[in-house]
């Protein structure tokens, strides 16, 4: 496959992964966004500037995330491989729940369509396929890639995504703390197995929750209820558990967000005002929306879109 174009921009949005019981499933893309900058050159060098949130600390070459995943595609599509200057603006931030790495994945295999001189060889499903291989579950990848909230699961042909409705009254709240805790630490606590009881009451409040977002707010408490990873997750996790719960013991649905430590508060309009006064109390008020123990409150609008690519110049 020929290259197609050799400037692109991309933006990412972070994403929400299983809201509860819909573990390695379910994601819900947010209104906060990475944005990269892509030029191939003609020689071999590889080159990355980052502003914003993991400057300093990514790898500057060949073994950043995007660069990976971007020139995985281009090989993968048959595409020349070129050197490449990168440029991140990275607003997401890293190891706290918010889908970073998959929005560093997809960012590049985005980028990579993008570039080639048929973009269109390169389907949905063959994205969320390399984002899968890269992040091991599609849950980010799949509302990353295509916006709002999502179900994902591997079939016989690999990795698919579907769209869930959102009913418009439901809204997002992230509690992000300063502290990090990478996605591997928080699966290496769960267990292998799991008891029948368990399993089988998450998979019914996953269904639940199918509905509960579509057009039931009020069955949000219940829906978002799960056995499957966020007690075994609470020894790594301690102030996220408890906030977890102390926000569901006043009727809202709180859930740890991906891999944690931030929390996720699925909640209407009506219910704010109580869900800020709730945080006032439990977190302490503070300046630019931080908290007295470090958590910063943010209320990113839903991403209907998902990851977005134009290409720059003649
Ligand atoms: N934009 C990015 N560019 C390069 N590497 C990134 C980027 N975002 C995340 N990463 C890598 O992924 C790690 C965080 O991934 P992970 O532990 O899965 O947490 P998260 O919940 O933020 O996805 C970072 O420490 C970094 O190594
Ligand atoms: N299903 C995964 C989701 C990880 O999301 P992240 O945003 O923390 O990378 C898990 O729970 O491990």
């Amino acid at each position: 496959m020929r290259l197609g174009a050799d400037h692109v921009l991309v933006r990412v949005p972070a994403t929400s992964a299983n809201l509860g019981p819909g573990f390695d499933a379910m994601g819900l893309a947010l209104g906060l966004h990475d944005e990269i900058e892509v030029q191939l050159v003609a020689s071999d060098d590889v080159r990355v500037e980052v502003v914003g949130e993991g400057a300093g600390e990514v790898p500057d070459g060949a073994e950043h995330l995007v660069v990976r995943a971007l020139q995985h595609t281009l090989e993968a599509a048959g595409a020349p491989l070129t050197g490449v200057h990168l440029r991140c603006t990275n607003r997401i931030p890293h190891g706290r729940g918010l889908g970073s790495s998959a929005a560093a994945v997809v960012s590049g295999i985005v980028a990579a369509r993008g570039l080639l001189a048929d973009p269109h060889a390169l389907d949905a499903r063959a994205m969320l396929s390399i984002a899968t291989a890269f992040e091991g579950h599609p849950d980010n990848a799949a509302p990353a890639l295509q916006g709002g909230a999502t179900l994902a699961w591997s079939g016989a042909d690999g990795p698919r995504a579907v769209s869930l409705e959102v009913d418009p009254r439901i809204r997002a709240t992230v509690l992000v703390p300063e502290a990090r805790l990478a996605t591997s630490r928080a699966r290496g606590v769960l267990p292998q197995q799991v008891p029948h009881a368990d399993a089988a009451f998450t998979a019914g409040r996953a269904a639940l929750l199918v509905e509960a977002l579509a057009r039931r707010p009020e069955l949000l408490l219940d829906a978002t209820e799960d056995r499957l990873h966020q007690d075994y997750r609470a020894e790594v996790m301690a102030s996220t558990t408890e906030l977890v719960r102390a926000l569901r013991a006043e009727g809202l649905a709180a859930t740890v967000s991906g891999a944690g430590p931030t929390v996720l508060v699925l909640a209407t309009a009506e219910q704010e005002p109580a869900l800020d006064a709730l945080l006032g109390e439990l977190l302490g008020g503070g300046r630019d929306g931080a908290t007295d123990g470090g958590w910063k409150v943010g209320r990113p609008a839903i991403d209907a879109t998902g990851a977005t690519c134009r290409s720059v110049g003649p």
